[in-house]
């Protein structure tokens, strides 16, 4: 289940706010300036779907979100435990960053976790299955996916190169808490 614990971000140890309501989760991040919305599956997606029946699965929202939003590039990325580089990726995005784009990251299998860090605050969204989360450029954030990796996520970006970060060099990510 989707889930939202916010913490002022001077303190990890004691969470403001914790909820796993749908709606509450979608009110709190669209005062924070984050959309998070749940899109229907239309397709069973598993660990062994291509790239490319993700992107046909789902294209009827992918064009509405470029049509909508002029995204321009679109990729899957696909991570399971036993990926051979797994724990180098994890730590690529446990790396407080930015992107001179929205990020926008649609979930179609397993989970993940957004740590976005908004105006003194951190806001932790742990993303399931059917959860899409945009969040406006210039963003400071990080993203945690375990240990034990399982997910599926579509990203669209505004630029042909798809995924560039500009990482703020803070280790802000180690002091709070991660996905098992
Ligand atoms: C869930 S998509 C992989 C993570 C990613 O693209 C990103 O930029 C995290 O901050
Ligand atoms: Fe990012
Ligand atoms: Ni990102």
């Amino acid at each position: 289940m989707s889930q939202l614990t916010v913490f002022n971000s001077d303190n990890p140890a004691q969470p403001l706010l914790h909820t796993s309501d749908s709606n509450e989760i979608k009110q709190q991040l669209q005062k924070a300036g984050v959309r998070f919305e749940q899109w229907q599956a239309t397709a069973p997606i598993d660990a062994d779907s291509s790239a490319e029946q993700i992107q046909a699965a789902y294209a009827g929202d992918i064009n509405r979100l470029k049509t909508e939003r002029g995204y321009i590039t679109v990729d899957v990325i696909s991570l399971s435990a036993n990926h051979p580089d797994k724990a180098a990726l994890r730590q690529k995005f446990l790396a407080e960053h930015t992107h001179s784009e929205d990020e926008v990251r649609f979930f179609v299998r397993g989970q993940g976790l957004f740590c976005l860090h908004i105006a003194g605050k951190v806001y932790q969204v742990l993303c399931q299955q059917n959860d899409l989360i945009s969040v406006p450029a210039g963003t400071t954030h990080w993203f945690d996916m375990g240990s034990e990796p399982e997910f599926s996520a579509i990203r669209l970006f505004s630029n042909p190169e798809g995924w560039l970060a500009n990482f703020t060099g803070s280790d802000i990510a180690r002091r709070f808490p991660l996905l098992a």
